[in-house]
């Protein structure tokens, strides 16, 4: 299967936004479909949004959809829109429902839960149903705040805990005493200096929360959970988790796709939504 050149004619690209807390992720796919060609990502801090339009996403080709997940405030939304202008498609933010994609939601009030969460389990569960292993899992963001989620066999989404990121756990400590002003450490199993006292609390305190809800989610489903980690600063974990998991880089793209597919695949031509899956 060969894809025309639409580059000249039609765009069916479609530009996918992560704004964090800390940075602004984008990737622009030839198709909104999960499986289309990557032609272009890059990552800003939220501090150099004002450059895309005349940097980064100056030479690109022109996205017909745009779709993002957002969870920083509105200044930095406006901010995000202004670059946008430099084309004509208009952004759809993701805002989370009951369900989508596969997944449900159990949140209380589910508009209320963070579209950056929602968003990466959509792409966890695409995942697991692609390569034909719909298991309980829980998917960990380690990126300003970290988020550890719980979804079952069946795709509900159970519940999740958020807990904050090694910067902000390092800066509530140095904020909160007087004693705590120094430079990072070494993670190690018996720290005997305050910085590796420091960087191995933050991080012992991330995976002690991972495993303590992969043993929340077997005791509730019985059956051993697949653990997916995600996230800027998932490298920075992954040597010293204590359950088995898997890294997995964009697991927000990879959902992305498969919402930019439910809401935009009609509209594209039939190669861009032949890669359809359950
Ligand atoms: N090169 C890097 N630049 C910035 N942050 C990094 C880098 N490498 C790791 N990090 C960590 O990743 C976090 C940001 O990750 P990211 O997933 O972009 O967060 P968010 O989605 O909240 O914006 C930072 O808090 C920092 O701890
Ligand atoms: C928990 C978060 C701050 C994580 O943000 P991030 O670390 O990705 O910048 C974000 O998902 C959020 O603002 N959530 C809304 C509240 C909730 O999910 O219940
Ligand atoms: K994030």
């Amino acid at each position: 299967m060969t894809a025309p050149d639409t580059a000249a004619t039609e765009s069916t690209a479609l530009l996918a936004l992560d704004v964090g807390n800390t940075r602004l992720k984008w990737a622009l796919y030839e198709a909104p479909a999960p499986g289309a060609r990557l032609l272009a990502h890059g990552v800003q801090f939220l501090e150099n949004i004002e450059t895309l339009a005349e940097g980064d996403w100056r030479p690109l080709r022109a996205p017909r959809w745009v779709l993002g997940s957002i969870v920083a405030g509105a200044g930095v939304r406006h901010r995000v829109e202004e670059q946008l202008e430099l084309w004509d498609a208009p952004v759809q933010w993701v805002v989370p429902g009951n369900a989508e994609a596969g997944l449900i939601n159990g949140y209380d009030h589910p508009a209320r839960l963070g579209p950056d969460r929602w968003v990466a389990m959509i792409g966890a569960r695409q995942r697991l149903l692609a390569r034909g292993e719909p298991r309980p899992c829980v998917v960990v963001m380690v990126g300003t705040a970290v988020t550890v989620e719980a979804i079952d066999a069946e795709g509900r989404f159970l519940g999740g805990i958020i807990l904050p990121g090694h910067g902000i756990m390092l800066r509530a400590l140095e904020s909160g005493t007087a004693g705590l002003h120094v430079p990072t450490g070494e993670v190690r199993a018996f720290p005997t200096n305050t910085s590796d006292a420091l960087t191995s609390g933050g991080t012992f305190a991330i995976a002690g929360a991972v495993q303590r809800m992969v043993d929340n989610l077997r005791a509730h489903t019985g059956h051993e959970p697949v653990c997916l980690m995600t996230g800027g600063a998932g490298w920075k974990m992954a040597p010293h988790m204590t359950v088995p998991f898997e890294l997995v880089e964009g697991l927000i793209f990879d959902g992305l796709l498969a919402i930019a597919r439910n809401r935009f695949g009609a509209a594209s031509p039939a190669w861009a939504t032949a890669d359809v899956r359950p």
